[in-house]
């Protein structure tokens, strides 16, 4: 029942994200990017796994290029199989290809990211809700990867598409903090 719901929901708003203004995204866009820049954990953080935007959604390459200007490690995932994916460290904008669905993803050569290794993560999602529920797009991935991970989890969504309630079942991973473009949210879920 719940994963029927989540589908309905998955494309609901994903039939909205395509009709956001442009000049919506791109100022909603830098406004989380110095949300992100402002957060105290990000700023300790040594080493940061993020995902490589796709044209629909947060578009993250400019903080990952401002990141690797600053000296951080830079992780980005790398899709291995249903369901499973690792962290690869990134360089430069040059260690990634078009990969899996077209995403822009790790080369082979680059470096295995443990978990353990990772300070903090900057998770996409579909739609989320203002307490940390998110939901993806349905393939496992991060749910798998973050059942299995202790660092702070931080949610980027656009305020016009995130939900009042998400469907949530019993393997759904909850964030910590939540960033949109009108500020930062923490969720207080998890005491890890
Ligand atoms: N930028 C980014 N990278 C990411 C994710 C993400 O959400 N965003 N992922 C988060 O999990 C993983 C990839 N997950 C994906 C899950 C489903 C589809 C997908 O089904 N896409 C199309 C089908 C494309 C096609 O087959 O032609 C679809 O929605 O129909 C794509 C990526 C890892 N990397
Ligand atoms: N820890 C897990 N172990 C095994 N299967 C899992 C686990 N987490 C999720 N799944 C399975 O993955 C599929 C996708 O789950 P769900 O619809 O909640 O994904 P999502 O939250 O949209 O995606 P994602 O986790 O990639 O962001 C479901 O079939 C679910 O049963």
């Amino acid at each position: 029942m719940t994963c029927k719901e989540k589908k309905a929901l998955r494309q609901a708003v994903q039939q909205g994200v395509r009709q956001l203004p442009e000049d919506y995204c791109k100022a909603a866009d830098a406004a989380i990017f110095e949300h992100i820049r402002a957060l105290p954990e990000y700023a300790a953080a040594k080493t940061v796994f993020v995902f490589v935007g796709m044209d629909w959604e947060i578009r993250t390459q400019p903080l990952i290029e401002d990141m690797l200007r600053a000296g951080k490690i830079v992780g980005v995932p790398l899709c291995t199989g249903k369901r499973t994916m690792e962290v690869r460290r990134i360089t430069g904008m040059d260690d990634l290809e078009k990969g899996f669905y077209g995403l822009l993803e790790p080369k082979a050569h680059t470096a295995l990211l443990r978990p353990d290794e990772i300070d903090l993560g900057l998770i996409p999602c579909c739609t989320c809700t203002a307490g940390g529920d998110r939901l993806g797009y349905g393939a496992g991935f991060y749910d798998v990867y973050l059942a299995q991970s202790h660092f702070l989890r931080v949610v980027l969504c656009r305020s016009r598409t995130m939900s009042e309630t998400v469907p949530v079942e019993e393997h759904d991973q909850p964030m910590d903090v939540v960033i949109s473009e009108t500020g930062i949210r923490r969720t207080g879920r998890n005491s890890r």
